[in-house]
């Protein structure tokens, strides 16, 4: 059944509050990133962010509902998001899924890069591993990272291809991520928990590469 009006409209201020949450930690550069939430299972519609908005503000032109083709379901002057495509594999492939946020930061570039080569990242041992809904010990993710494909459907391949249940996020190398989760709630928390372990690994290498560099006789 198609969403009703206020499904939509509660989708619309979800992503609202998600949308001046990560702008104020500054993830919007340049109008990049994109959100959506989904509002119907079958067929599958959701309420995705329109294409080039600055993401730092809020207009009633912000969000369009679109079916699982990232067509429009309306007829609009809005266009949704240029990476619409990527959003409805993840809805496709995980029917569990119910929010899906892409962001670009620092930390999330520079780890793609610092694997430069390499199909994934992977950590283990820190605490906010569980912040993705994983709870064993000494828990180990591996994050894939795909190619930056500047075609879209070739990029939403590549990413259908690698995503699994067992971690919810996958990296576009030198771009950003796609994070996911059972709703919008679910979905920021593993977008925060990813972006701490980044960051984390990130600054850890580089205290080691001072340390190193700054001990006798290297
Ligand atoms: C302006 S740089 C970012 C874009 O190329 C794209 O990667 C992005 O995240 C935003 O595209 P959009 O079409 O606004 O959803
Ligand atoms: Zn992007």
């Amino acid at each position: 059944m198609s969403a009703t009006f206020e499904q939509r409209l509660d989708a619309f201020r979800r992503l609202d509050d998600a949308k001046l949450t990560f702008a104020r930690r500054d993830w919007f550069p340049g109008t990049s990133g994109n959100l959506s939430i989904k509002v119907a299972n079958d067929p599958l519609q959701f309420a995705v962010t329109a294409s080039g908005k600055d993401k730092t503000k809020l207009s009633p032109e912000d969000y369009l509902i679109v079916d699982s083709d990232s067509r429009p379901v309306d007829e609009t002057s809005l266009k949704p998001s240029a990476e619409t495509l990527i959003h409805a594999v993840v809805y496709k492939k995980f029917p569990q899924a119910g929010a899906c946020f892409h962001v670009h930061t620092v930390w999330n570039n520079l780890i793609s890069e610092l694997y430069f080569g390499q199909r994934a990242f992977s950590i283990q041992g820190q605490e906010l591993i569980k912040g993705l809904g994983i709870w064993e010990e000494n828990a180990s993710i591996t994050v894939p990272i795909v190619e930056n494909f500047a075609d879209i459907p070739t990029l939403a391949a590549a990413i259908e291809k690698v995503i699994t249940p067992d971690v919810p996020g996958v990296l576009i190398r030198n771009h950003g991520i796609y994070a996911w989760g059972g709703n919008d709630f679910e979905a920021k928390r593993h977008l925060e928990a990813f972006e701490f372990l980044f960051e984390y690994h990130a600054r850890l290498l580089q205290l080691r590469q001072a340390v190193v560099s700054h001990t006798p006789n290297n």
